[in-house]
């Protein structure tokens, strides 16, 4: 049986509401009896429940008519990774920030939990067990990460224990599961290009993959946990499975999961990153001309390529966190909620 924290009467507001992860956690808030709105650019499948608030987060008047009497604000809206877009990172995870931390001021909201990334760290060097303590990258791996850094300290700056505004982040890695439209179809996609035959280093680097629903959890507890006399206030929690794992073991379980065959032979590292840097360099020099995306960017070779995992001791210190699935059983999971991207299907 769940337990129901006095949540009944608190009505939040899901910023980012209609995509991968938003949207589990709007699916777990409903369940624990929340009365949930979600304010996304874009709408999905609509929920009974749900309201629906569409706009851009930069705009505050859309904003301030989504927060009427909302107390507790996620904001887990950014622009994917993938779209390598500086102007679009800036305007909507920094800008935009900004804007949602207003309006939520002057709305009254009491609450904000933001989702930020683990990655806030990471300098595409090797990062084991790291710890919340660790300091911002000072070379970020790429914009995305950049406005992601300037995006929490915003957040974090902003908690207000005398007025009432009170603040946290969830600094996930590696989010995996069902609906998820980034790390499996990419991966798929890869494979069919016949791309995924190769394990870049090692291939013994250990990085943490943490399935959607830890993730929702550390998010559910943390906005439960938020209040005035809690350490919790304006500090930053890894989240994760806690089960750092091989990357080439986990893309190796999801591949053969899926049907396709696990990458076997081996490349140096070095030599995948420089030819990475030099397809990106050579794609942004021809962006006027010709439009090509390579798949084997720096950042994914970075991420690829070294041990990146992190621990969650002050999650569970502070807010009693526990994963609630093992990398196991969310493997499983994720690969069954794929049936059309099987092979041959
Ligand atoms: N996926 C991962 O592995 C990790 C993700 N994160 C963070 O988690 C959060 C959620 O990520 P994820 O669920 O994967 O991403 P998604 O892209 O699936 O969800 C983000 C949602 O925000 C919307 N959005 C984007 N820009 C705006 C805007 N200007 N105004 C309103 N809504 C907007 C998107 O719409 P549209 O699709 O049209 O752009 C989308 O619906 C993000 O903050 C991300 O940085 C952190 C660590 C790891
Ligand atoms: C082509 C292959 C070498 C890699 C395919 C898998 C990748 C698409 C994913 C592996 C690690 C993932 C990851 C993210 C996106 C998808 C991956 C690169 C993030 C960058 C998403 C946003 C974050 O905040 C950090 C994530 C780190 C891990």
């Amino acid at each position: 049986m769940t337990t129901r924290l006095r949540p009944s009467n608190k009505r939040c507001l899901v910023i980012g509401g209609s995509g991968f992860l938003g949207r589990h956690l709007v699916e777990k808030l409903l369940d624990r009896g929340y009365s949930v709105s979600v304010f996304d650019i874009c709408q999905n499948d609509e929920l009974p429940s749900v309201t629906f608030h569409q706009g851009d987060l930069c705009d505050k008047q859309a904003l301030l008519s989504a927060l009427k009497d909302v107390s507790l604000v996620f904001h887990c809206a950014s622009p994917a990774p993938a779209s390598d877009n500086r102007e679009l990172f800036e305007r909507v995870n920094i800008q935009g920030t900004s804007t949602v931390i207003q309006a939520c001021k002057e709305a009254g909201v009491q609450k904000m939990v933001l989702t930020s990334s683990a990655s806030v760290v990471f300098e595409g060097k090797d990062i084991k067990n790291g710890k919340e303590s660790l300091p911002y990258a000072k070379k970020p791996i790429d914009y995305y990460t950049q406005t992601k850094i300037m995006q929490e300290k915003l957040v974090l700056e902003a908690c207000d224990r005398e007025s009432g505004f009170l603040t946290v982040a969830i600094r996930p890695h590696g989010i995996f599961g069902p609906r998820d439209p980034q790390l499996v179809p990419i991966l798929v996609d890869t494979a069919c290009r016949g791309k995924m035959k190769f394990i870049i280093g090692d291939g013994t680097n250990l990085v943490d993959f943490t399935f959607v629903e830890n993730v929702v959890h550390g998010h559910v507890l943390a906005a439960e946990r938020l209040k005035a006399d809690s350490s919790v206030c304006g500090k930053a929690y890894h989240i994760t499975n806690d089960e750092p794992i091989r990357f080439w073991d986990f893309m190796s379980e999801i591949l053969v999961g899926l049907g396709y065959p696990a990458p076997r032979y081996h490349l140096p590292y070095l030599f995948v990153y420089g030819l990475a840097l030099l397809l990106w360099m050579l794609a942004l020099l021809l962006r006027p001309l010709i439009s090509f995306k390579p798949t084997f960017t720096p950042m994914r070779v970075a991420l690829a390529g070294t041990h990146h995992y992190y621990s969650c001791d002050r999650a569970k210190d502070d807010m009693g966190y526990t994963p609630v699935v093992s990398l196991k059983e969310g493997i499983k999971r994720t690969v069954e909620s794929y049936p059309h991207l099987r092979r041959g299907a």
